[in-house]
């Protein structure tokens, strides 16, 4: 029309387009709803049945994809002024996975599956394999509540050994395949794919700014909390100089400290914000649990969870011997009705937290179910994780679980407040460098800066680098780490977890200010504030339907990511770590040390090389521990 070059052999006629996206607005719900139904099935009851009843499934879904994204490209979207046409052209185009020929894409699917299975069915045994335990909730609790070095190093290394190390190859298979695929969707590897979903073409130069402006304030959380594991593991295990080894922060990834609380807790006369104890003592049980979630999203006149999600959810884990994907999720089946979460709720404070995430995406899926298919979306992947979370940070004030009955009393004074942020960050500020480095190690998996001949050696370099984590026990190339996080074998992105980190405390401050709340951000509950959730609805009733920066300006008014909302949250805990860090040592200049190359370990080995075998990691890792004989 205004005279740029029109692509004569593209349709360019808007009725045909209209008639093309009314088509495949109705021929997907269908196909969407068989393909959750079956994957559903799977998660839910993973036998070989069930697998190849959702790899079907999941084939009829990509030829419907494929199908319609090969029809999109006849369209010369950009012949078309009217912006919802052309975006939705646009977003029906990109098809992923299932632009790769039948055979790669059946292999593709098969090789994830495979990933995923082997994760939730690996285990850790003690004594000769007469008991076995799952990660969830088994390992989880030990990584969460012993307090005993070796067996925490049993655990990290056993399920290391168990998930991660057992699908190496299938995962340079996975790599190779993304990239076929995202080529097929004209991009040059498939973390660029994967970056493309933030629209954004600073988005890497974005959030590596931020990281550096939280950067002061994790050294200094590091700093603070190895000195205090200094206490509980002694300077055979902890150096004031070097890095954290990775098992003792009470979680099987060291991505949240949040267990580890009782040893860090700064004032531990002050009460200790910690509602598990009342939540059990009180007889809480899961669907309770959710009730009170969902009894606050409404508080904020957002839509409540309906029937179908009360029938047809999965609160806990199955006692009938099932094995299923315990890792929490919420669902979208895709027909507008039928929305569930699958989780093996556990009663304690962080599964509360959980569920207010979990049901923050359904909120979202709810919000939007009535956009066009292509826009049923958050308005970028970081958007749907932020929403259950900006709730949640209401939830976990003290003023709040007070109201709702989990604490006795609040107490207004300065150590109370250092204590509850400390927990915060133990939760929101540990979090960052680790959900930072998930993508930075596969975008360079991905576009060759890192080959699978060291793929285990690289991962530790980011993770010493960003999180200033070392391992308990040597590494080689025998092992997979990264397998042993979920993500990784689900080929699920996480770039979108360190956006919502920053963006959530953003939409805190504005709803926060919405509701009218005075007063420092992180004592801000908006319980009960309509003007709050109206605030929220809006947004998240768009969808993906427009830019997220026009998103992000609905709610805060301005259009970019920013940390600044994040860092006014915890200003007084910043103050008050680098007055505790005074004489600390920020960061690990002591880069090389490790704890399996102390003294005391060397006796044991010295005790083993003369009277047994040395232990089989480092005979495998070919690291003999050179034995000073005295
Ligand atoms: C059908 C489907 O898969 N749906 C998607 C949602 C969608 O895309 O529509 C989905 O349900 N994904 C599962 C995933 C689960 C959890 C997770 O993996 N969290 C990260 C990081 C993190 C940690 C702390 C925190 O407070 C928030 C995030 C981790 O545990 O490492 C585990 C508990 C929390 C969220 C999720 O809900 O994001
Ligand atoms: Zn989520």
């Amino acid at each position: 029309p205004d005279g740029y070059p029109v692509d004569i052999d593209k349709i360019t006629d808007i009725k045909k387009a209209e008639e093309f996206l009314a088509e495949f607005n109705d021929t997907s719900e269908e196909i969407i709803y068989k393909y959750n139904d079956a994957y559903w099935k799977y998660n839910t009851n993973i036998t070989d049945y069930n697998d190849q009843l959702q790899q079907k499934a999941y084939l009829q879904w990509a030829n419907h994809s494929k199908e319609f994204g090969l029809r999109a490209q006849q369209f010369d979207k950009d012949a078309f002024q009217d912006e919802s046409i052309r975006r939705q052209l646009e977003k029906i185009s990109l098809i992923g996975s299932a632009a790769l020929p039948k055979t790669d894409l059946k292999e593709f699917n098969a090789i994830i599956s495979k990933m995923e299975t082997i994760y939730s069915v690996a285990k850790v045994c003690w004594n000769g394999d007469q008991d076995c335990s799952l990660l969830d909730p088994d390992l989880t609790g030990i990584m969460a509540m012993s307090r005993d070095y070796k067996e925490l190093e049993y655990v990290w290394e056993g399920w290391r050994n168990a998930s991660g190390r057992t699908m190496r190859q299938d995962y340079i298979r996975y790599v190779e395949l993304s990239n076929e695929a995202a080529r097929l969707n004209g991009f040059p590897d498939n973390g660029a794919l994967w970056r493309s979903y933030y629209d954004t073409k600073t988005f890497e130069a974005d959030i590596e700014r931020i990281y550096k402006e939280l950067q002061p304030l994790y050294r200094n959380l590091h700093a603070y909390v190895r000195r205090k594991l200094l206490d509980t593991y002694g300077q055979n295990h902890i150096n004031t100089k070097g890095a954290i080894p990775a098992h003792l922060l009470g979680n099987m990834w060291a991505q949240s400290w949040i267990n580890i609380y009782d040893l860090v807790v700064p004032y531990p006369s002050a009460p200790k914000i910690d509602a598990t104890p009342t939540m059990l003592k009180q007889k809480w049980n899961a669907t309770h649990m959710f009730h009170i979630a969902d009894e606050f999203f409404t508080s904020l006149n957002l839509i409540p969870m309906p029937q179908e999600f009360w029938d047809k959810s999965m609160m806990t884990k199955p006692e009938d011997g099932r094995a299923v994907v315990c890792h929490p999720s919420a669902w979208d089946f895709g027909n507008r009705k039928d929305f569930r979460i699958k989780m093996c709720t556990v009663v304690n404070m962080d599964d509360l937290v959980t569920i207010h995430h979990e049901m923050g995406h359904v909120e979202y899926f709810m919000q939007y179910k009535d956009q066009p298919v292509p826009f049923r979306d958050g308005a970028n992947p970081g958007f749907h994780e932020a929403i259950g979370d900006v709730l949640a940070l209401s939830v976990s004030t003290p003023k709040h679980l007070k109201e709702i009955g989990l604490l006795e009393k609040v107490d207004d004074n300065e150590a109370s407040e250092i204590n509850f942020l400390l927990k915060m960050a133990l939760d929101k500020i540990a979090f960052l460098p680790f959900a930072y480095l998930m993508d930075q190690w596969r975008w360079k998996v991905f576009d060759g800066r890192i080959s699978s001949t060291e793929y285990n050696k690289q991962w530790w370099n980011l993770r010493l680098k960003y999180q200033g984590l070392c391992s308990p026990t040597p590494r080689t190339e025998k092992d997979f780490d990264p397998g042993a996080k979920y993500h990784i074998p689900s080929d699920v992105s996480y770039i979108r977890y360190f956006v919502s980190f920053v963006i959530q405390f953003q939409f805190h401050k504005a709803m926060c200010d919405k509701a009218g709340h005075t007063g420092p951000l992180h004592k801000c509950d908006v319980y009960k504030s309509k003007a709050a959730g109206d605030l929220m609805a809006d947004m998240m009733s768009l969808g993906s339907s427009k830019p997220w920066q026009d998103a992000m300006e609905k709610i805060t008014g301005q259009r970019n990511m920013s940390a600044e909302s994040l860092l006014e949250y915890f200003q007084p805990l910043t103050t008050w770590l680098k007055k505790e860090n005074e004489n600390e040592v920020l960061g690990w200049p002591e880069y090389d040390w490790s704890p399996y190359l102390q003294p005391d370990v060397q006796e044991r080995e010295l005790v083993d090389f003369l009277g047994m075998k040395l232990p089989s990691s480092n005979a495998e890792a070919g690291q003999w521990i050179l034995l000073v004989i005295a």
